[in-house]
């Protein structure tokens, strides 16, 4: 369903070319939970707001429900989003809005009339659970109140795919097991294919179906959670894929 073709990305600085991303190729799932792990700097973001060209790649194709997104003029690129929600780790809620508010912004840039737009608002708020915070302002609401909103908001155009970065780095663990209870209930409810962008391991190992490692730039591994068993590893500085699927330090058990 998403799938990026050799995407390389850079950025320039004072001190010379950065180079974020560097000729990756993935492939997402349609229907699975899909984590891109790695150490801060990895340029997990920068990949993942490549997959709706938010940011857009140096060279490379991103190819979303068959259509190449680097090729679209922006208008059918606007649209071609709208398919594509995005959860982001500080929220990104508007204050002088009430929580319904800040669920239609999405609605209302897309012109959708205000009867439609209260409807499809009250049916997002009731899937996070949230649809008695309707008239409140995000400023009384708690961490995972916010990140349901803004999911709730992310669901408005009833996307295909959730793009989430660090969706719950700052949140504690107890609501972060509830952010990621919604996002699960999302993908088996609606089918919604889900992409978590973190660098934390209990996060991948809690939902995700498969997991793409990201170190330097580059896609250092890949690989489907199911794999939990092999043994005999030898002891070494144990890799994501080692520490992910249980294999670390198995000469101990
Ligand atoms: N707009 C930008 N301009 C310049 N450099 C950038 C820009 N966006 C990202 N970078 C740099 O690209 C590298 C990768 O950033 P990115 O945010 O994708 O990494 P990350 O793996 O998501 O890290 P983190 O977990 O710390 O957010 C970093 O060194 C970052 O400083």
């Amino acid at each position: 369903m998403i799938s990026l073709h050799e995407v390389s990305k850079s950025y320039s600085s004072g001190e010379g070319i950065f180079k974020a991303v560097e000729s990756v190729s993935l492939t997402i799932r349609e229907g699975s939970i899909h984590g891109i792990i790695g150490p801060s700097g990895a340029g997990k973001s920068t990949l993942l707001r490549m997959m709706n060209v938010l940011e857009p790649p140096d060279s490379g194709k991103v190819i979303v429900g068959g259509q190449d997104l680097t090729r679209l003029p922006e208008s059918q690129l606007r649209v071609a989003r709208r398919s594509m929600g995005m959860v982001f780790q500080q929220f990104h809620l508007l204050h002088n809005r009430t929580v319904s508010g800040n669920v239609a912004v999405p609605l209302e840039l897309a012109g959708m009339s205000k009867r439609q737009r209260k409807e499809r608002v009250e049916e997002c708020l009731q899937f996070v659970g949230l649809q008695d915070k309707a008239k409140q302002y995000p400023a009384r609401l708690s961490g995972g109140q916010k990140q349901r909103v803004a999911i709730a908001r992310a669901l408005a155009h009833r996307p295909a795919v959730l793009l989430c970065d660090e969706p719950t780095s700052s949140l504690d663990s107890v609501t972060t097991g509830e952010i990621l209870n919604v996002l699960r209930h999302i993908n088996e409810t609606l089918g919604v294919t889900v992409v978590i962008v973190t660098h934390e391991m209990d996060v991948v190992k809690e939902i995700c179906h498969e997991v793409s490692v990201v170190e330097q730039g580059r896609l250092t591994d890949g690989f489907a959670l199911e794999e939990r068993t092999a043994r005999n590893v030898p002891r070494h500085k144990p890799s994501y894929r080692e520490l992910l699927l249980g294999k670390a330090g198995v000469s101990d058990v």
